[in-house]
């Protein structure tokens, strides 16, 4: 006799707590953002859906089992109507043009998923599993040596997709999805094992479809791969487009030319790289602010790099007014005290030659002048990065 279906635990109203932190809001069901889903179904005749992987502004992405090429993929289904939608014409772009996406998260397939009594439809792409995304991991506990893999393939994958014409645009510590051992041969019980069975509740019957909210898996760490990948293609553009919208969030990856009316570009998408690389090697960003908020901590940034570009005066936009003692460098690269402080003060352990390696590439890359910022392509070849690669032995 076939084994019963697994289809995960429900659990009572005391657990739901775990499931406000880390799960999408019901009311993205109740409005028609989300599509509903429950665990075991099949859908598009052919993927039966496993576990819930995460869900972003646009989407919910869930594991699920290709019954016909016998495989995991994940699946993200997009809200209608939201620039998520966007994103399948950004990734044929991306297919198109980028020379190599081995570490770029691009789709296999896509269809649709009619609701009849809307007339709508949610669109659906199709991906290769991918691991937690670095903005969902406490990073400080990987080995170093993981942490540096993954700041070199990611700045890999991003040569390329500069390489190809496209600005990301929104690079973020979500845009960072790590390799992940995988478990395609494996049944849905033995995959439970690995991963944690699903924790679900169902989602109210007053919706149009039944459905279950489910709290997202959590990769254990001895599973994640050192490999990187970059992600999220839903705000990238070709170079050079022209956007309304310049700032980017959270503002803590933003460069801050796009708070000065200059629009993102290759040079904007390195200065996320930086953060993010920082992010991998200290275990925050350097410039996030402790209480969050949509407003870019300007004077932070003024302390640890010094004034921004005098010629950038009288062009702040955001929230809050820009202050005249923001002003008053010419823009190159920084090599300060307080940036040479905080490399010291994150990682007391490392000898003098690895923070000098680690100030070197910060100063590069936190460069205000976008035109003299470091590119992809020359960072790679950068002595100090190589030389810090070599150190962690990547
Ligand atoms: N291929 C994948 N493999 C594993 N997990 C994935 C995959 N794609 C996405 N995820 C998970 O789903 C989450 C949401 O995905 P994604 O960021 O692409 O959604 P989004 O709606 O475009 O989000 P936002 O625009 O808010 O960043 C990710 O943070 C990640 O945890």
């Amino acid at each position: 006799m076939a084994p019963e279906p697994d289809y995960g635990d429900f659990v009572d109203s005391e657990e739901e707590f775990e499931f406000d932190e880390t799960a999408e809001v019901v009311d993205g069901y109740r409005d028609g953002s989300y599509y509903p889903i429950c665990i075991g179904e099949l859908l598009n005749q052919r993927y039966r859906i496993e576990h819930k992987l995460g869900h972003g502004s646009y989407s919910t992405v869930w594991m699920a089992y290709d019954t016909q090429i016998k495989r995991d993929v994940a699946l993200k289904i997009i809200s209608p109507g939201t620039p998520g939608d966007y994103e399948l014409s950004m990734q044929n772009e991306i297919i198109q043009a980028v020379p190599d996406i081995s570490n770029i998260v691009t789709y296999l397939e896509h269809f649709l998923l009619v609701r009849d009594d809307l007339n709508t439809v949610y669109r659906v792409l199709v991906f290769p599993v991918r691991g937690p995304s670095l903005g969902s991991i406490h990073v400080r506990e990987l080995p170093g040596a993981t942490r540096m893999c993954a700041a070199k393939q990611f700045l890999t994958a991003l040569q390329s997709l500069h390489s190809g014409g496209i600005v990301h645009r929104d690079i973020n510590s979500g845009s960072l999805l790590f390799g992940v051992a995988p478990l395609d041969k494996s049944s849905t019980s033995a995959k439970y094992q690995c991963l944690g069975r699903p924790m679900k509740r169902p989602l109210p019957t007053n919706l149009w479809k039944s459905g279950e909210w489910v709290k997202p898996l959590e990769v254990p760490h001895n599973m994640l791969k050192g490999q990187a990948y970059l992600c999220d293609f839903g705000l990238s553009i070709k170079a050079g487009t022209e956007v309304e919208d310049k700032i980017q969030g959270p503002p803590w990856f933003c460069a801050p030319e796009r708070y000065h009316n200059i629009g993102p570009s290759f040079a904007s998408d390195m200065w996320s790289y930086t953060c993010l690389f920082a992010e991998l090697y200290f275990g925050w960003n350097p410039f996030s602010s402790f209480f969050g908020g949509t407003a870019p901590d300007i004077p932070h940034m003024v302390y640890v790099l010094g004034p921004l570009p005098e010629n950038w005066e009288g062009y702040y936009y955001d929230i809050g007014r820009s202050d005249k003692s923001w002003y008053g460098s010419k823009g190159g690269p920084v090599f300060t005290e307080e940036l040479q402080g905080m490399i010291e003060r994150a990682r007391p352990e490392t000898g003098i030659t690895e923070r000098m390696h680690v100030l070197s590439i910060m100063s590069k890359g936190f460069c205000y002048q976008p035109e003299h910022r470091i590119t992809a392509a020359q960072l790679l070849e950068d002595a100090s990065f190589q030389a810090l690669m070599q150190i962690y032995q990547v």
